[in-house]
């Protein structure tokens, strides 16, 4: 359901009225104000923001930062862009914009009719301006991200009121592993309002979301549902993309609603639990990819149902060609889940370029088999992969270890000397694990190597020139160790040519393709697979050790296993392992989100009092909050 702000619904005169009592009194005190907008208000005032008189700013991305922002979001932009053309030729000399946002706001195309354009730039209306509510208050990208749903923002619904001669439509779009991508926006003049603009915007959203969809899924097994059989093939219909072993991996907003699916059932649910229907009935239905299906569920609700794709059944050519398959040492790591795509396809883009990378993630989420990958993928694969555990080592050996020393340089030293592991990896790749647990001393004269590409071993000698590639590791937050005085700022800057996270396994949407890769790998050539109830569980579970964790796990479950046996069920799963498998985690999802959430605000308060070097009246402007507000997160944060 669109979340409409409409004046329309409240008189103007009301709505004024309503305006001012909130911003004496902090109610609206008027029931026909729409809670959303109520609740967009009171956000943008917890915000510290200004309704009126100066603007106290906004960030904008530099034109590298929006390039790269559109660079990592091409397929989302590249959708959008025709979609976005047809609005605007809908709306031309209409005195409107067509403006495509990220996830975070941030505009990243804009389409617009010169005269109004002129008008917009005032409130920076162009790409990479930030319309986060967190800026600019209530406005219909701001305001569509933070209620997830889609919404009308007219005239002086806008908190700022700069903002107030707009009317603002815009819709969310999401992935189809059901992850916002960002918004759809037209904006124009609000004497030029339209009620269908709401209609309109939302349909192009819709039909954005099904370009995503038909793209990632071409290849694969996909179901279109819909109440009504004539509902099927328009942009009102569900999507389902299906698996060969019959998991969900993936669902369009319509089908996700259709299904009660959450966006973290997506590879987490099978065909049986979500629709009256096996695999072996599908796999019948795929074989006439023309015919509709009649379904009826437990509730005796009807659906109507094409099945596409899938074995034997040739895929309908996607709208737009996918970008060709790379043969290289990542293409391996990548089984399907956004994020991890995400992170290969910006690790090729820098294989082969002087750029330190520093990846991110808890442990076990497979950070150094990801570093090996880059190495092999790069010009230097032949040379050598040289890797250092800077947390395994102790203190007084590590230095001796990297860098090197000369015969004699210490007691125990071997009478012969060594290199030092920096050496060995000249021409290749020297990649630091655990960097967050290296000891200040020993950051220092990193540093010096990084800087001047020279080590001197320890007693002393000449400096040796070395030229390796630097891929660094950690599952620390380096810049609260840097905050807490244990890491070095500068050295921070230097490893972080490109920082890459890598998903931990509960968040990730391609367990099933993992499962199977790793039993593959651990009995080749024997088809076995997990008991549908195991694999269930397994999808539950939150995997603290992550893809360690799975590996070890399917390594016991294989020992276990009889050679004529190819299910792995309950008896082969460690006891403890069963009975963790065997506990429901509760509220799971919305813990993790709250810890997500927890650390994101604390990077950003941190990274402003940062920039503003402690100056707390700055930060707080440049955060857009209060001083007050700015004291008690930082109490919150403990960052005081
Ligand atoms: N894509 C994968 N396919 C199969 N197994 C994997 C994959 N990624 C990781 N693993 C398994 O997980 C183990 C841990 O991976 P890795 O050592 O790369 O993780 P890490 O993030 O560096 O861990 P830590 O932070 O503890 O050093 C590997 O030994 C391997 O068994």
């Amino acid at each position: 359901m669109a979340n409409s702000l409409l004046a329309a619904r409240t008189p103007p005169a009301r709505l004024r009225e309503a305006r001012r009592r909130f911003l004496d009194t902090g109610d609206v005190g008027d029931d026909d104000v729409a809670p959303a907008l109520t609740r967009s208000w009171r956000r943008s005032r917890d915000f510290g923001l200004a309704p009126v008189g100066r603007f106290s700013g906004a960030p904008h991305a530099s034109a590298a930062q929006l390039a790269r922002a559109l660079e990592q979001q091409q397929e989302f932009v590249a959708h959008a862009r025709p979609v976005m053309e047809f609005l605007f030729d809908q709306t031309r000399d209409t005195d409107n914009m067509v403006i495509l946002a990220d996830a975070q706001g941030m505009l990243l195309h804009a389409l617009g009719d010169a005269d109004f354009v002129d008008r917009a730039q005032r409130v920076a209306l162009r790409p990479g301006a930030s319309w986060h509510e967190q800026w600019r208050g209530t406005n219909a990208i701001g305001t569509a991200l933070a209620e997830g749903a889609p919404v009308v923002v007219h005239g002086s619904e806008h908190y700022l009121e700069r903002n107030a001669f707009l009317t603002c439509t815009a819709a969310p779009i999401a992935d189809p592993a059901g992850r916002l991508l960002g918004v759809l926006d037209i904006s124009g003049d609000q004497r030029g309002y339209h009620r269908h603009t709401l209609a309109l915007v939302r349909s192009a959203a819709r039909i954005i979301e099904h370009r995503l969809f038909d793209t990632r899924h071409a290849a694969g097994l996909r179901l279109r549902l819909h109440a009504q059989r004539e509902g099927l093939g328009t942009v009102t219909e569900g999507l389902l993309a299906l698996s060969e072993d019959g998991w969900v991996i993936g669902a369009n907003g319509v089908a996700r609603a259709m299904l009660a699916l959450t966006p973290g059932s997506i590879g987490r649910s099978t065909l049986e639990r979500v629709l009256p229907l096996d695999l072996q009935t599908l796999a019948g239905w795929s074989r006439s990819p023309d015919a509709v299906h009649e379904l009826r569920r437990e509730d005796g609700s009807v659906l109507w149902l094409r099945v596409e794709g899938g074995r034997g059944v040739p895929a309908p050519r996607p709208p737009v060609a996918p970008p060709p398959a790379v043969d290289d040492a990542l293409a391996p790591l990548d089984t399907g889940d956004a994020a991890m795509q995400a992170a290969i396809g910006r690790a090729r883009r820098v294989l082969d370029k002087p750029i330190a990378l520093l990846l991110q993630g808890e442990s076990g989420v497979g950070k150094e088999l990801f570093a090996r990958a880059v190495h092999k993928s790069g010009a230097r694969r032949d040379a050598p992969f040289v890797a250092v555990n800077c947390a395994a080592l102790p203190e007084n050996l590590i230095e001796a270890e990297l860098f090197g020393y000369r015969p004699g340089a210490f007691t125990g030293a071997a009478r012969e000397g060594a290199p030092g592991r920096i050496r060995e990896a000249h021409g290749g790749t020297l990649f630091l694990d655990e960097i967050g647990d290296m000891p200040t001393a020993l950051q220092t004269r990193l540093l010096r190597v990084l800087q001047e590409r020279e080590v001197t071993p320890l007693g002393g000698g000449r400096p040796q020139a070395v030229d390796f590639r630097l891929i660094c590791a950690t599952h620390h937050d380096l810049r609260a160790a840097i905050e807490a005085g244990r890491f070095r700022e500068d050295l921070y800057y230097r490893l972080n040519g490109l920082a890459l996270q890598l998903p931990p396994l509960r968040r990730r949407s391609d367990q099933p393709a993992l499962v199977a890769g790793m039993l593959q790998e651990l009995l080749p050539g024997r088809a076995v697979r997990l008991a549908s109830d195991v694999a269930l569980a397994f999808g539950r579970h939150r995997w603290p050790g992550n893809l360690r964790q799975l590996h070890n796990a399917l390594a016991t479950a294989c020992a276990l296993l009889d050679d004529d046996e190819h299910e792995i069920g309950w008896a082969h799963l460690s006891d403890d392992l069963a009975e963790d498998l065997r506990e429901r985690p509760p509220a799971r999802e919305a813990a993790d989100d709250a810890v997500d959430l927890r650390s994101q605000s604390e990077r950003t308060v941190r990274q402003v009092l940062q920039a503003c070097a402690g100056n707390l009246s700055e930060a707080a402007r440049r955060l857009g909050i209060s001083r007050n507000t700015l004291y008690r997160k930082m109490r919150e944060l403990r960052l005081r």
